[in-house]
């Protein structure tokens, strides 16, 4: 079992970017609100200990998981986010529901992230027990949330690095190409 090795909420500050420029979405379901308070409690807490600042974290509840898709595409839309972290625990019932709302809430934050320019991370604990959730939400596995944080920070710096990168080239592109236009003025001058 992967997560038995390796504690979800073991990270190294020093391999992180700061956080204090960045400005963070959380999207919350509020199915098995214990777990997913837990998972944004350890969200939270990285993202202050990585220096974010607490007016830089907004946060959006919404009913269930199957929600936090249109709950985050919304953060993205309304809130100039640099990344959404989505929260959410889906726990096996008795039916075939739980495949159901675990795929579409992958195959929908997987869309958000194609489609968007802002990264979503994926922080949903789908869980065989109440049990396995507890343990990954602050009990001996550590917290999915917090884990969820570092990738975000990560995410978001990476984003700006892309676009930043982007912007020079381009500028780099326009300039190369406004001198060649004055170039040639001046040879058809002579
Ligand atoms: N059973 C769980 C749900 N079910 C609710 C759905 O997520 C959704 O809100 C509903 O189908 C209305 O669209 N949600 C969870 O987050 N966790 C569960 O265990
Ligand atoms: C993931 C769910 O929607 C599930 O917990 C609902 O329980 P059941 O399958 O017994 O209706």
């Amino acid at each position: 079992m992967a997560t038995a090795n390796k504690n979800l909420s073991d990270y190294d500050k020093n391999a992180i970017p700061s956080a204090k420029d960045f400005r963070f979405g959380i999207v919350v379901s509020e199915w098995n609100d214990k777990i997913t308070e837990g998972l944004f409690r350890g969200a939270e807490f990285a993202l202050l200990d990585c220096g974010a600042a607490p007016e830089n974290i907004i946060r959006w509840n919404v009913p269930g998981s199957f929600e936090l898709i249109y709950g985050a595409k919304k953060m993205i839309e309304t809130q100039n986010v640099d990344c959404v972290i989505t929260i959410g625990c889906v726990i096996k019932g008795e039916t075939m529901h739980f495949e159901f709302v675990c795929e579409g809430v992958t195959q929908g934050i997987k869309d958000l992230n194609v489609l968007s320019d802002v990264p979503t991370i994926f922080c949903l604990l789908t869980d065989n027990t109440e049990q396995q959730s507890i343990d990954r939400s602050g009990g001996i596995h550590g917290n999915k949330g917090t884990e969820a944080a570092i990738a975000a920070i990560k995410m978001a710096f990476l984003r700006q690095q892309a676009n930043s990168r982007f912007h020079f080239d381009t500028q780099k592109l326009l300039s190369e190409h406004q001198y060649q236009i004055e170039e040639g003025k001046k040879r058809l001058e002579k």
